[in-house]
């Protein structure tokens, strides 16, 4: 018998359904691989495993009683920017070390109202600035498929929660990448919702035109199942977009033949390594083979989308954190002597080196004098990167692309080098300009044994069609390695 950890949440789901495992059970089997192999991991900054237990004893108590929700039973880890009341949400920052919302986040509602489990909080790079989660206040996370490596970021602790089993499931939030890149580097199955798709009420703001929050997890149908379970329109979130969400999760299985996937020849530009490229080139050869057809495109933006990403992205970074100013709530330096003391030493000592970064030099391109040469342009660069993918999606069905230019590297080789970090950022960021939905998935391995992923880019709120896609290429990839 497999163990239950080993289990997709699919498989978990069917089980407690035929009454063959309990919630109880199962919560009980993650936080015991958490209290066993966390330790050497560093993914959680929480965990709440008397809550979590009391959870899933309620869960039980609902499905026996007829009222399982579509996630009864089943334990999930959470980003530690997506509050959750009364429980420590950190930002994996000095300045929230110590906050505990009154109040939850949608996204998380909605996974308590269709049952789930929280088994705790993860770690991240403060205020999902980074790609690594070592720009963390409390430590950094390993990578579970080769723990001298990162697990990348900024949602490296959901994702190496999912691959080292110590979770189903897990919620992360996407900024340039922050889904996907980790899913990635770590193995697992990452979705970039549409922008607007979930609700970002009670995601701590990084950059609120392109936050999004998406699941991560072992397989595309159990990202399928968070998905639909967490998307639909939030009247408090004014960016949510009010229509209908038909469920991704059964459309899976319809046949993918006939699909349109492009290819844009920008991504095998100078900078993709061997693997990757391979990686790519394969995955295309698959999706042919699934009866697909690959059109070969142009994707001329590519270039300018990373640097409008880094001044847009901290240009509302700037604005956003402006709010931890050591009065309201969070960290408070002491020893002041007036109130421009407090906001100076507060943010000083609250704030790690790449969130100050970020700040300075988000202030910089809104200031006067500065702001039409970088704040402006990069507006506009933002709409030819929105033009070029509306030209490409109306003649084809996705984008098949690269998600980081190499597999994950070694912990603190980037570290001293902020550029050489954001140049990672390059295939992920354009999606988030966008505004589109894009499913990061494993595609092949290294020489080293190290996973490389692919990220199919659908039209907005294509979610179902490139799961879909995903699904059936995961398949056949199983299968042959099986
Ligand atoms: N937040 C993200 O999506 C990650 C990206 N690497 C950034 O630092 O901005």
């Amino acid at each position: 018998m497999k163990q239950i950890t080993a289990h997709t949440a699919a498989e978990l789901l069917a089980a407690m359904e035929k009454r063959e495992l309990s919630a109880r059970q199962i919560t009980a089997a993650y936080l015991e691989q958490i209290e066993k192999t966390d330790r050497h991991i560093g993914a959680y900054l929480t965990v709440t495993a008397k809550e979590a237990l009391a959870a899933a004893d309620a869960a039980d108590t609902a499905r026996r009683q007829g009222r399982a929700g579509s996630l009864c039973g089943l334990p999930v880890a959470v980003k530690d920017n997506i509050c959750t009341a009364g429980v420590r949400t950190t930002c994996a920052s000095k300045m929230l070390a110590d906050f505990t919302p009154p109040y939850s986040a949608t996204a998380f509602k909605k996974l308590q109202a269709a049952g789930a489990v929280l088994l705790g909080k993860t770690n991240m790079d403060e205020f999902a600035m980074g790609s690594t989660t070592e720009n963390s206040h409390f430590h950094p996370t390993k990578n579970p498929v080769d723990p001298t490596r990162v697990p990348g970021g900024s949602s490296g602790g959901s994702a190496a929660a999912v691959a080292s089993r110590q979770a189903p499931l897990a919620l992360g939030s996407d900024t340039g990448g922050s889904i996907r890149q980790p899913a990635a580097y770590c193995g697992v199955v990452g979705l970039k919702p549409t922008y607007g798709a979930v609700s970002r009420y009670g995601l701590v703001a990084f950059a609120s035109s392109l936050d999004q929050i998406g699941p991560l997890a072992n397989t595309v149908e159990d990202v399928a199942l968070l998905y639909d379970a967490i998307c639909g329109h939030d009247p408090r979130d004014a960016t949510s977009a009010p229509r209908d969400y038909t469920p991704t999760r059964t459309a899976l299985w319809q046949d993918i033949s006939g699909l349109k996937i492009a290819l844009p020849r920008e991504y095998f530009g100078p900078g993709l390594s061997a693997p990757v490229k391979q990686g790519i080139l394969a995955a295309a050869h698959r999706f042919e083979q699934l009866g697909a057809e690959i059109v070969e495109t142009t994707l001329p933006s590519l270039d300018s989308a990373l640097p409008a990403y880094y001044v847009i992205s901290s240009a509302e970074a700037s604005s956003n954190l402006a709010r931890f100013d050591g009065v309201k709530y969070g960290f408070r330096a002491a020893g002041f002597t007036s109130r421009d003391e407090i906001y100076l030493k507060s943010r000083s000592q609250g704030f790690g080196a790449e969130v100050k970064r970020r700040i300075l030099l988000g202030s910089f391109v809104l200031s006067a004098g500065y702001f039409d040469a970088y704040y402006k342009k990069a507006q506009q660069v933002r709409t030819l990167v929105v033009q070029d993918f509306a030209r490409i999606l109306d003649t084809c069905d996705m984008v098949l692309s690269p998600v980081a230019p190499t597999t994950a590297y070694k912990l603190g080789e980037k570290q001293g080098d902020p550029m050489q970090m954001y140049l990672g950022d390059v295939y992920t960021v354009p999606v988030n300009i966008a505004g589109l939905p894009a499913v990061s998935l494993p595609c092949g391995r290294d020489e080293q044994g190290l996973p490389v992923g692919m990220q199919l880019i659908g039209r907005h709120f294509g979610e179902a069609q490139i799961l879909r896609a995903a699904h059936h290429f995961a398949q056949s990839y199983r299968e042959e390695r099986a």
